[in-house]
């Protein structure tokens, strides 16, 4: 039984907050305790944060910082494993998966952003005078302070460390509040902070929950001065209200409900690969997936007779044997959800031409395990085409015209992502800037360059990160104007 206590000025301590159960979602058992923080760890840990600030990770030069960032990544890979078998025992995902994307993702967002500080410049405008003797004004650059950074479960390590690099690069200190569901690399990463020479205070984990818990402790305190948040709209809007106090700026990467679009003319096995790893990859958990899928009318039959073949094949088990392809979603609770969907779209008449239920999996009767789903034939409006499941599943939509694709993509309030298929290049570049979205993919899917925005159009977020759009928000620009 592992105890996952909160990581405080360099210490890790009990918090004053229920003590909650960690579950393992491959077999359902409880594996671990998170010991979830009240008020005042809440407290102690937003003032650790302003004292290192105002202390020694304030003065030290960036080149010094910059080292210590790249000794994190280093102190990441050097106890890879560990990270590996944590992020597993969080959330079940394939060792093939975690290993290939969440931990070395982990690492290199320490690295990314050690090179990005160093190449972030500012602006310097010379302008006239009356007098005739002008001004010069240039800006500089400032830590925004303490930085509230709320995670998600999908994806633990990745998304923190993409939120926690770039706000130490830039010289804040941090409080990090991980999911509820994900307590165990949050809690790693305090170790390597300490091995590698972080002042303590840089960086503070608190566990527990969202609404009158830690993480609305966290939102709410009036020591933050500003909120990074990864997680679904609707929280998002709730810890939007919570910045207003104090005008606080927030960073918001929130829910979705993607659409991938395939032209007639695309390379179909390229299309296949590239969508079956948008709908299933991570069980579905992943924001940029897509779930509405519109297939040109030439292709469609083919299409969805090939990607159901796909759903077919894959294999849940054990996360480290090399046989197992999906694993479990997060919790009973998320299954349920997903499962609830699965019964929606039955209800509603749908074809269900893939899974559509819960698999039988040897040896892990308890596990979370839901079936990669592929259904047809519903209407734009049923509850499968228009909510964010966050599982294994997809709607898809036969069209005809180009306009007539783009049109149903863009039918829904979210807009993070898309994934368009096509060898036509004009079509391309037409289709990828017409869809509303922050993120558009053409012939692939979560290719990531770091330096690149990312972020959300309408419900999907306010901001971007990423290269010099993370230093945006995590400095603040002060401009200075000096008389000649
Ligand atoms: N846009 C992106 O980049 C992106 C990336 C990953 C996940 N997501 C989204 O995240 C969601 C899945 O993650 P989730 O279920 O963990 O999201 P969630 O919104 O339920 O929880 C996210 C975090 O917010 C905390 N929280 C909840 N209520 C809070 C409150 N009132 N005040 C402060 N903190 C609160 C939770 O404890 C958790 O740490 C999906 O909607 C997915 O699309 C978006
Ligand atoms: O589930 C969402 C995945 C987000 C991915 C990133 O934030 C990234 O690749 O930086």
């Amino acid at each position: 039984m592992t105890t996952y206590l909160n990581f405080i000025d360099g210490e890790f301590v009990q918090g004053s907050g229920p003590t909650f159960a960690n579950h393992y979602p491959v077999t359902g058992e409880v594996i671990g305790e998170v010991s979830s923080a009240g008020r005042a760890e809440v407290d102690a840990a937003v003032g650790a944060a302003r004292a290192a600030l105002n202390g020694p990770w304030g003065k030290m030069p960036v080149a010094e910082r910059v080292a210590l960032l790249r000794k994190l990544a280093a102190g990441i890979n050097a106890r890879f494993d560990e990270f590996l078998a944590a992020e597993i025992r969080d959330t079940g995902k394939p060792a093939s998966l975690a290993s290939h994307i969440d931990i070395p993702r982990g690492a290199a967002n320490f690295n990314v952003f050690a090179d990005q500080v160093l190449v972030t410049g500012t602006e310097c405008f010379e302008m006239d005078t009356p007098d005739g003797r002008g001004a010069v004004n240039y800006s500089i650059r400032r830590p925004r302070g303490v930085i509230g950074v709320i995670c998600p479960w999908n994806l633990p390590l990745l998304l923190m460390t993409w939120k926690v690099a770039p706000a130490l690069a830039c010289g804040n200190t941090v409080v990090v509040k991980p999911s509820e569901e994900t307590p165990a690399t949050a809690t790693l990463l305090g170790e390597v902070m300490n091995a590698v020479g972080i002042p303590r205070g840089v960086y503070n984990v608190v566990h527990g929950h969202g609404p009158d818990a830690a993480g609305e402790f966290l939102t709410t305190h009036p020591g933050i001065d500003g909120i990074t948040f990864t997680g679904e709209t609707r929280t998002g809007e709730a810890i939007m209200r919570a910045a207003a106090n104090g005008v606080r700026p927030v960073s918001l990467e929130l829910g979705g409900k993607n659409a991938g679009l395939v032209f007639d003319d695309a390379d179909l096995d390229a299309a296949l690969e590239g969508i079956g790893r948008a709908c299933f990859a991570n069980s579905g958990q992943v924001c940029l997936g897509t779930e509405r899928l519109y297939v040109q009318r030439g292709i469609y039959e083919q299409f969805c007779e090939a990607l159901a073949e796909k759903a077919k094949g894959f294999a849940f088990g054990d996360p480290f044997a090399k046989t197992t392809t999906m694993g479990p979603v997060i919790s009973a609770e998320h299954r349920d959800k997903v499962l609830s969907y699965y019964a929606k779209a039955k209800a509603a008449g749908a074809e269900i031409l893939a899974g559509g239920g819960a698999p039988e999996v040897d040896g892990f009767n308890g596990g979370y395990f839901v079936q990669p789903t592929v259904w047809t034939g519903l209407s734009a409006d049923a509850a499968v085409v228009t909510d964010e499941i966050f599982g294994p599943c997809t709607h898809i939509t036969p069209f005809d015209s180009e306009e007539e694709g783009v049109a149903m993509a863009n039918a829904s309030p979210y807009g993070l992502a898309t994934s368009v298929w096509t060898s036509n290049l004009g079509r391309a570049h037409r289709t990828a800037a017409q869809i509303e979205v922050g993120i558009a993919w053409v012939n692939s899917w979560f290719l990531r360059d770091l330096r690149t925005p990312f972020g959300g159009a309408k419900a999907s977020g306010i901001g971007r990160e990423g290269g010099i759009h993370s230093m945006e928000f995590y400095t603040e620009l002060r401009n200075i104007c000096i008389k000649l």
